[in-house]
């Protein structure tokens, strides 16, 4: 089987850019795998993170294209390694290298505890270049840049909210990256709320607190993301609010974002949200179409990627806003094209995507299909519905039974319910029989996909 992992890493590194390859893939290392799952050793648990949300998809398509399973893939993360407690005679045999590993690791340890302020944690992918601007984040974007190009000065801090996935990590970062490109020397740090916590709480355990404020206050630029995690913490509250105290009087730029407004943050100190609110508040909103298109068209872009603009206009149109699940699906595509060396087509996105893009549309009703499916045969509502054996009532009768069934939630016996109160293997009845038509009639899948693309739209 780690053959097949090296080889699901060549076909990986084929996909993707040099520099996303060898910094999120080559590092997992095969640890072994049973039947269904796939265990890889990832270095940290933010790698972990990171991966799952960006990678994970195409690891699974990849490793079943190559062993036609789908893989489970479990990420264990890496130790760091104690000292042994193995005699001696026991050690010498084992490989030299592996004592000068260690020897390195502890190495970067040392260097590591000898300057942990000067790590900025920032991700160098995500600029002001990478990032799209449209109606929805226009605000956020520009207050972002004026932030960069003029660090506190006028808008601090700077307090950036909006949905899940809609870029404000990626903006906070931005912040940083400019910064730090104009001056190296900078001492910037990106923390999420909740690795700020984490931290503290070591700090206080290990008695190193005086280290963690310093640290922190040090700093010329700090970016906290998603500080609704601080909510309900109040000692993460009061030392940050220390913190931010601080850096404020010293005239540093402090950015944080949040999910919520900072007054709709359940749990969140007075005197921390009358402090957000000193700055200037941006909101990102959910992309509007077109500025998904632009996204998906920037992206496909940077990695090379000829993706139409049909096919865009439908992954942007089948998506939610969350952008991270509209990358996800764009990564998706590309694997496929790449792993079976087709061009992307909208036929093809379309298969790709039957599984993610149908789940999302699962708040069709079944009166909804009811409705279409009569207007399409130009029958009634009340027909469709009766008990009538005439062909030309079965026939979209069955139809719309077996779109019921793929397209909602509804059981049989709900779907029989709604259909007049026919019995449940009535409705299991239809749903066998249209399955086994369709593979055979063209005529009638042409008729079930143009009623089903209606609904979509
Ligand atoms: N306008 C945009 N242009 C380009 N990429 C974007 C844009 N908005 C979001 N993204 C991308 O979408 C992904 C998710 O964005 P990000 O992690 O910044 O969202 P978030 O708002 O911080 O999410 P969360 O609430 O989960 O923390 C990232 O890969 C980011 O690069």
């Amino acid at each position: 089987m780690e053959n097949i992992w090296l080889e699901a890493q060549t076909n990986l590194k084929q996909v993707l850019t040099e520099q996303t390859y060898t910094t999120w893939i080559e590092p997992l290392k095969f640890l072994g795998a049973t039947a269904d799952t796939v265990v890889l050793e990832v270095p940290s648990s933010f790698f972990q993170k990171w991966v799952t949300d960006k990678y994970l998809s195409m690891i699974k398509e990849v490793l079943s294209a190559i062993t036609s399973k789908n893989y489970h893939i479990e990420f264990h993360v890496a130790e760091q390694k104690p000292e042994s407690s193995e005699p001696k005679a026991e050690r010498e045999p084992k490989a030299k290298a592996k004592e000068k590993e260690k020897e390195k690791e502890q190495e970067k340890e040392k260097e590591k505890d000898k300057k942990p302020e000067l790590v900025p944690n920032l991700n160098p992918k995500y600029t002001f270049e990478s990032f799209v601007s449209g109606p929805s984040n226009q605000f956020a974007y520009a207050a972002s840049q004026a932030v960069a190009n003029k660090p506190a000065s006028n808008y601090n801090p700077l307090f950036i909210y909006g949905g899940v996935g809609l870029g404000k990590t990626h903006l906070v970062n931005a912040i940083g990256n400019q910064i730090l490109a104009k001056n190296p020397k900078a001492k910037i740090c990106y923390y999420s709320s909740e690795k700020f916590m984490n931290e503290m709480i070591n700090s206080l355990r290990y008695k190193k607190m005086d280290e963690f404020r310093n640290k922190f206050r040090k700093m010329d630029l700090l970016l906290i993301d998603d500080i609704q995690f601080m909510a309900g913490k109040e000692a993460t509250q009061e030392e940050f609010f220390h913190t931010f105290n601080a850096l404020y009087e010293s005239h540093k730029q402090i950015v944080v974002t949040s999910d919520k407004f900072p007054k709709d943050i359940p749990g969140l100190e007075e005197r921390l949200r009358s402090r957000f609110e000193w700055g200037l508040i941006a909101d990102i909103q959910p992309p509007g179409v077109e500025t998904k298109v632009a996204i998906l068209k920037k992206k496909s872009d940077m990695h090379a990627v000829n993706l139409p603009d049909d096919v865009a206009l439908f992954l942007a149109e089948g998506a939610t806003s969350n952008i991270r699940e509209l990358e996800g699906m764009l990564i998706r595509l590309e694997a496929f094209a790449s792993l079976t060396g087709k061009e992307i087509t909208l036929s093809m996105a379309r298969e790709v995507m039957k599984d993610i893009i149908v789940e999302k549309t699962r708040d069709i009703s079944v009166e909804m299909i009811q409705k279409m499916v009569a207007d399409h045969f130009r029958i009634k509502v009340s027909e469709l519905k009766s008990d009538k054996r005439i062909k030309t009532l079965v026939v979209p009768r069955q139809i719309a039974i077996y779109i019921c069934r793929e397209l909602t939630k509804a059981s049989y016996p709900e779907i029989g319910d709604k259909f007049g109160g026919k019995d449940h293997s009535t409705i299991i009845h239809s749903v066998k029989k249209i399955e086994k038509q369709l593979a055979a009639d063209a005529d009638l899948k042409a008729t079930v996909e143009e009623i089903k693309k209606r609904l979509f739209t």
